[in-house]
């Protein structure tokens, strides 16, 4: 009921109401009017139903006499309190009870029930009707009681009385008829009255009708829009919760910012005072920009004047290198183009376990005795020059007395055990300089097995122990870099093959064993001489590092064959060569240099290295011992030759693979270095010595002067 619009509220309380206001009843034609109105169309169907029937509605009495029925109008338990039933709207009756129930304050609720408002006597017209007062009527009471009739003994019998009495009823029933006529005329306004009042009703009600619809409508209209708020409440709510969540967030934020900007104020002022320190810094970086483009200036005048000066000691440089490599050429000749090294390698512990010194093991005597017994009487006397070495045997003569005998032998140098690889290096490093400047070398590796001939050459892995071969080739490599500055351009190569029973193999190929069958030439091209050998690889070599795979590569494809003497013997010779050709573009100057580094195998006799046994070893053996006095022999040769006339001695050099291929290094235009290994065993001692004789003899060849391999103007 809240809900309901206030003026559908009035309209209820007054039904209700001791005192009830009748609601204003509107005219016919204004609810006729109204007939055209949209809402007036709903209600169409109902009221036009009724009002047909209205018109069609027959004024006989009969209608009168169906029981009728008035709905409780106003009630408030009532689904359609005003709805009018259309049996209700038939009655006249009814219409009149419902003015006289509910028009005018003064009047009395009805006895009876309002819906029970059934006549049992509807009121019959007709002469034969018995007259019957009703409210509703407006015709002037007649008395009541029965009709009295005129009886004969009253009436006085003849032909006058009867005209009398004929006329006195004739007047009756004119008078009757009269009568009837204006009941009927009463009876018809009456009836039109009351039908006035029915429509009047049934407008209400359809107006009554219409309104309520109108008003459900609106409440519906009203219960939308009380919906629709709501929900927009609710999303207004809803918002106004994220709107101050948002609050909140922007809140902190702003707190957080605030921190930030305070903290940034201090960064601000730190980096304000730096970038004031950095301003003052610059002014005075400014100032000293200033000073140095001005020292620039003064510089590059002074450059200018430098440039000059070095093109001129370029010029002089070159004249002094020159002059070096002839110097440097008569030390080296001064100090014989073959010179001969000697090297006394230490005592290794695996030489005194077992002791092997062969006649002079002494039972029961100490470990020093036993090892001052293992090692041979080695001496070096000359502490100045270190030229000489003395060695001491002794023996048993044939009374069975022991004889001490001391042999003296002179080298160009001797090391003694203690001696480092850099110490050898250092007196033979010229001669890599001699190789970049033109001059074909050759360094050899002599002596027994196990003497250290391959530790000489190649040495360990190590800084210290690397040996002459990278030393060597490190120095040509740095040479070749240092001459660039004077117009010197190199190109190095590099092989390396070994000779094993007489036969070459080439160490760089791609077999374990090479099966190609190499030959050697000797190519003379204008003033030198080139060896080649055949179906060799020679590999370009331009850093001292790839010589260092490439040795590593040749060793790991050496000929290794072990013996009694050494558990890794090298059975074979093994040279390698670096050819170094230089050209000098501001000179138009050609050299071509050769470096050959061999390490040639084991010099010790037969019974020594156990190899008589053994075919092959016995083989290797006599190869060995054969190509190495062939190269004395080749020595020799020269030696004789540059006393005797050049061209009258012959020189052996194809005696054996290894000094026809050293040829043109061990000829008279070359340097040769031979480096004497010695083993400090005493064990060792006839073999160190018989190796002492025949470097000796090397040592006492001259062989002539060294040729520098030049062509050009050089
Ligand atoms: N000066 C030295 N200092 C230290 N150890 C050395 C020295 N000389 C040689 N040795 C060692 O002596 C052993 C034999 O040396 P190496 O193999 O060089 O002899 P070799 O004469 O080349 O023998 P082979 O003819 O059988 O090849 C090796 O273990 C080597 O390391």
């Amino acid at each position: 009921m809240s809900r309901l619009p206030r003026r559908l509220q009035t309209t209820h309380y007054q039904s209700s109401s001791p005192e009830p206001i009748p609601p204003p009843i509107p005219s016919i034609t204004a609810v006729f009017s109204k007939g055209n109105d949209e809402n007036s169309e709903n209600l169409m169907p109902s009221r036009t139903m009724n009002k047909r029937k209205l018109d069609d509605q027959d004024l006989d009495a009969e209608a009168l006499d169906q029981p009728r029925k008035l709905p409780a109008l106003g009630s408030l338990n009532s689904t359609r309190p005003l709805a009018v039933s259309r049996t209700a709207l038939n009655e006249p009756t009814v219409t009149t009870t419902i003015v006289s129930t509910s028009v005018g304050p003064a009047s009395k609720p009805p006895s009876r029930p309002p819906s029970r408002l059934t006549r049992r006597d509807p009121p019959r017209l007709g002469a034969t009707t018995k007259p019957r007062s009703t409210r509703a009527t407006s015709a002037p009471p007649k008395p009541s009681g029965p009709p009295t009739r005129p009886t004969m003994s009253r009436i006085p019998s003849g032909p006058g009385v009867l005209a009398c009495d004929m006329d006195a009823e004739r007047a009756k029933s004119t008078k009757l008829a009269a009568d009837d006529r204006a009941l009927s005329r009463q009876l018809a306004s009456a009836k039109e009255l009351d039908l006035d009042k029915r429509r009047a009703l049934v407008d209400a009600a359809d107006e009554l009708e219409r309104m309520r619809m109108k008003h459900q409508r609106e409440i519906v209209d009203f219960e939308v829009e009380a919906a629709k708020r709501a929900r927009e409440a609710r999303e207004r709510e809803e918002e106004l919760k994220v709107v101050k969540q948002d609050l909140g967030t922007a809140r902190e934020t702003i707190a957080c910012l605030k921190s930030t900007v305070a903290q940034q104020s201090g960064v601000q002022a730190t980096l304000n005072a730096q970038v004031a320190a950095l301003q003052a810094e610059n002014s005075e970086l400014r100032a000293q920009l200033d000073d140095l483009s001005s020292a620039v200036s003064k510089g590059a005048l002074e450059y200018a004047d430098a440039q000059r000066k070095i093109e001129q000691l370029e010029n002089e440089a070159r004249e002094a290198e020159m002059v070096r490599r002839k110097l440097h050429n008569m030390v080296q000749e001064l100090k014989g183009n073959i010179r001969v090294f000697c090297r006394v390698r230490p005592v290794l512990p695996h030489d005194l376990v077992p002791p092997v010194v062969a006649g002079l093991r002494r039972l029961g005597s100490s470990a020093d005795d036993q090892e001052r017994s293992a090692v041979a009487d080695l001496a070096f006397p000359d502490k100045e020059d270190h030229r000489e070495i003395a060695v001491s045997s002794t023996s048993l003569n044939a009374m069975g007395q022991e004889r001490k005998e001391s042999y003296s032998f002179t080298f160009d140098r001797v090391f003694e055990p203690e001696a480092t690889q850099s110490d050898v290096y250092e007196e033979i490093s010229l001669l890599a300089q001699s190789c970049v400047d033109g001059y074909n070398v050759c360094i050899f590796a002599y002596g027994q097995t196990g003497s250290g001939k391959s530790f000489t050459m190649e040495g360990g892995s190590t800084e210290a122990t690397v040996g002459m071969i990278p030393r060597a080739v490190d120095d040509v490599f740095r040479a070749a870099e240092a001459l660039r500055n004077k117009g010197w351009e190199y190109k190095i190569e590099g092989q390396f093959l070994e000779i094993y029973n007489e036969t070459i193999n080439d160490l760089l190929g791609k077999g374990e064993f090479d099966k190609k069958k190499h030959e050697i030439k000797h190519e003379k091209q204008g003033g030198t001489v080139t060896t080649r050998v055949t179906d060799v690889n020679v590999l370009p070599l331009s850093t001292p590092r790839e010589v260092a795979s490439l040795l590593r590569l040749a060793n790991s494809r050496r000929t290794v064959a072990a013996t009694l003497m050494n558990e890794r013997s090298s059975r074979s010779h093994s040279v390698f060569t670096l050819r170094v050709s230089g050209y000098n573009a501001h000179t138009g100057t050609r050299c071509e240099g050769c470096l050959n580094l061999v390490d040639l195998a084991g010099s010790e006799r037969l019974n020594a290295s156990g190899a008589a046994g053994d075919k092959d070893r016995l083989r290797e053996t006599q190869n060995i011992n054969r190509s190495l006095s062939a190269l004395g022999d080749v020595i020799a040769a020269l030696g004789e030759k540059s006393v005797e006339k050049a061209s009258e001695k012959h020189v052996p050099y194809r005696n054996s693979k290894l000094t026809y291929l050293l040829q043109n290094s061990l000829s008279g235009n070359s340097k040769t270095l031979m480096i004497l290994n010695l083993s400090p065993l005493a064990a060792h001692l006839g073999e160190s010595l018989t190796s002492l004789r025949f470097a000796t003899k090397v040592n006492n060849t001259t062989i002539g002067t060294a040729r520098k391999q030049i062509r050009g103007s050089g």
